[in-house]
């Protein structure tokens, strides 16, 4: 038997980084007693041990929950957590539009931030009804009528019965779940119309295979039961159905207005893309869910193996995380100096530090991280023996012959920006020194909101680390993409020893080349260890070196003597120095350290 609608509420919650949205989800399953206090572990639905570690939400998770309300009658509340980080968006989107309502957590001692706005406008695009949550009333710096007013003056919405709330010391839980029965509507469906259920999230399980989370529109869901995913145009057949309380439970059916699981040894997560509409496979519906949108992968970079003889278990690694994460992609690539690897895509800076973590951590491999790159589209001329056309770059080091070039474009965004006043200033010259272009700027309450169209590839390295920073924490920033405009884009070598180090190189803007080829090159100096003999470190533009660095010999420079003397000979007194030493990944005899890769591209104070 499965809940009537009105019996139902499907909501989630949506609060910025850190403002309590996890420890509130906990105390809503401990009070409604889906988890023992000893089953409880720290935080159950941040569940992989790098969101503990970083305290931040990947995959969405949702839980059933019975609660007994006042009114005496049993209700079925079903949570989905979202993920709260910006690279993270559609995933948020997604689970938004499965959910009538959300609750809003806001910090009380930190206030509405830009995060928060963001949610919270794609929740009203759903037409949640939105329950205002103020966290944290237990700590000294909570000012709950500020927040109270926040909440009013800038994001619009009534505060008077926000509920008052401290997830961490059990206050105001009751509270919470009697707002969701009364405030959240039910939601709306036909149990007797063909099935039509979205695709809401999917992730591989070693025993079960594919997950898949949907909820349910109109129709039933059972087991046994022939689906068809409309976008993929594929079918399965359906062999168990469930729900998580958190634990896993199977049930034998999940009806209209229901959220819960469906396995159908699904193989692989890129079959069941998030967004996609389930249906009957001999009943269809007429028409898919609307707003499904293929995620993108913005960020590439290469992962070598430092060892060359890892490369297949770096290729089993990425092919067990990808079976999980079908936004990240990868194929193989292979690079003169850094040997066989792969050329991967991710949905943004955070997106490819986890990954590259958990192959660190959980595969235990040892890995070259290239530059990371945004994708860039070239308009190339014609030659004699082919006709002009239009490429995606992926990997700088692929970048053409200059000569053929007519146009290079490069990726737009448009940031949002929310910062105290007093910081203004600097926030302001981050912004117009990443080349940005401002839009908008409005003062609420203390507080300035910037909008700002900015070149991705000046956000994509370190924006959102020199906004913290900037701001002592206190800016945030969350942002979408707006297409490609042509840029006066050139493509920057950098040099060790004379020699090309194609990892390194990366594509920059004319204007700001010489300060980032600078830049690049002194924090290279102090990355890269003293070898015995000098290194120059240069950056250049074709052939034009536009900046230089020289990392002085350890010890006496073997080579000095023979200046003007011949390379062979040269060489074979390096050779010499260098005998009895531990291979090791060299670029024109230098080690270059792993870390340098991405570190180098930090812009740090200078830019
Ligand atoms: N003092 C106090 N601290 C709280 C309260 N609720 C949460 N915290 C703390 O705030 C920090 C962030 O809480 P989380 O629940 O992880 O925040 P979150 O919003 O889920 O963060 P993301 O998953 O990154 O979006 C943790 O250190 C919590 O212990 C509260 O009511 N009072």
């Amino acid at each position: 038997m499965t809940t009537p609608l009105s019996h139902i509420r499907n909501f989630s919650i949506i609060a910025h980084i850190d403002h309590g949205k996890s420890t509130l989800a906990d105390r809503l399953i401990q009070f409604t007693g889906g988890l023992t206090a000893r089953e409880m572990s720290a935080q159950v639905l941040d569940n992989m041990d790098i969101e503990k570690e970083r305290g931040i939400t990947i995959k969405a998770q949702t839980v059933r929950l019975k609660y007994t309300a006042k009114d005496g009658e049993t209700y079925e509340l079903n949570l989905m957590d979202t993920p709260g980080h910006v690279d993270f968006a559609y995933e948020v989107s997604r689970s938004l539009a499965a959910c009538e309502g959300a609750l809003l957590v806001v910090d009380a001692a930190q206030g509405v931030e830009a995060q928060t706005l963001a949610n919270v406008y794609q929740s009203i695009e759903h037409d949640h009804e939105i329950v205002p949550v103020i966290n944290k009333i237990d700590l000294p710096a909570a000012d709950v009528d500020k927040v109270k007013a926040e909440i009013e003056d800038i994001i619009g919405l009534p505060a008077d019965d926000a509920v008052l709330a401290s997830a961490k010391a059990g206050i105001g839980i009751e509270e919470a779940l009697e707002a969701i029965v009364t405030r959240i509507p039910p939601p709306k469906g036909d149990a007797t119309a063909p099935l039509v259920a979205m695709l809401v999230d999917s992730w591989y399980d070693p025993y079960l295979g594919v997950v898949i989370l949907v909820r349910v529109v109109d129709g039933v869901l059972k087991k046994g039961q022939q689906i068809k995913f409309m976008q993929a145009g594929t079918t399965h057949l359906i062999d168990r159905v469930g729900c998580f309380t958190p634990k896993r439970e199977e049930l034998t059916e999940i009806g209209a207005g229901e959220i819960g699981f469906i396995t159908a040894q699904i193989k692989d997560v890129a079959q069941a893309r998030v967004g996609d509409t389930v249906t009957d496979a001999k009943k269809p519906a007429a028409q898919a869910l609307p707003g499904f949108k293929e995620v993108q992968p913005v960020v590439f970079c290469g992962m070598f193996p430092t060892d060359a003889n890892d490369f297949e278990k770096l290729r089993e690694s990425i092919q067990k995380l990808r079976l999980n994460d079908a936004s990240f992609s990868f194929e193989m690539e292979s690079s003169a100096a850094l040997g066989f690897g792969f050329r991967c895509g991710f949905l943004g800076l955070l997106h490819l530090e986890i990954i590259q973590e958990r192959l660190t951590r959980e595969y235990d491999l040892d890995l070259i991280t290239t530059a990371p790159s945004v994708v860039y589209k070239l308009k190339l001329g014609h030659t004699k023996n082919e006709a002009a056309k239009e490429i995606e770059l992926h990997n700088p080091a692929d970048m053409p012959d200059p000569n053929r070039i007519d146009e290079i474009q490069e990726p737009w965004i448009e940031a949002v920006i929310y910062v105290p006043d007093e910081y203004l200033g600097p926030i302001l010259k981050l912004c117009q020194d990443r080349r940005g272009v401002q839009k908008n700027l409005t003062y609420v309450g203390g507080r300035a909101q910037i909008t700002y169209e900015l070149p991705l590839n000046e956000v994509v390295f370190d924006f959102y680390d020199r906004l913290k920073s900037i701001s002592r924490g206190y800016a945030s920033f969350d942002y979408h993409q707006i297409g490609h405009r042509p840029g006066d884009l050139v493509k920057m070598s950098i040099l060790v020893n004379n020699e090309p180090v194609d990892a390194l190189s990366m594509i920059v803007h004319r204007g700001t080349a010489e300060t980032r080829g600078r830049g690049m090159c002194e924090r290279l100096k102090d990355l890269i260890p003293r070898h015995m003999f000098k290194i120059p470190i240069q950056a250049a533009i074709g052939g034009k070196v536009i900046a230089r660095e020289t990392i002085a010999a350890l010890r006496k420079d073997v080579t000095a003597k023979c200046y003007g003397g011949d390379a062979t000979r040269k060489k074979k007194l390096l050779e010499k120095q260098k005998e009895g030493k531990k291979r090791m990944r060299e670029y024109g005899n230098v080690n270059i350290p792993q870390e340098a890769f991405i570190a180098a591209l930090r812009m740090g104070d200078d830019a």
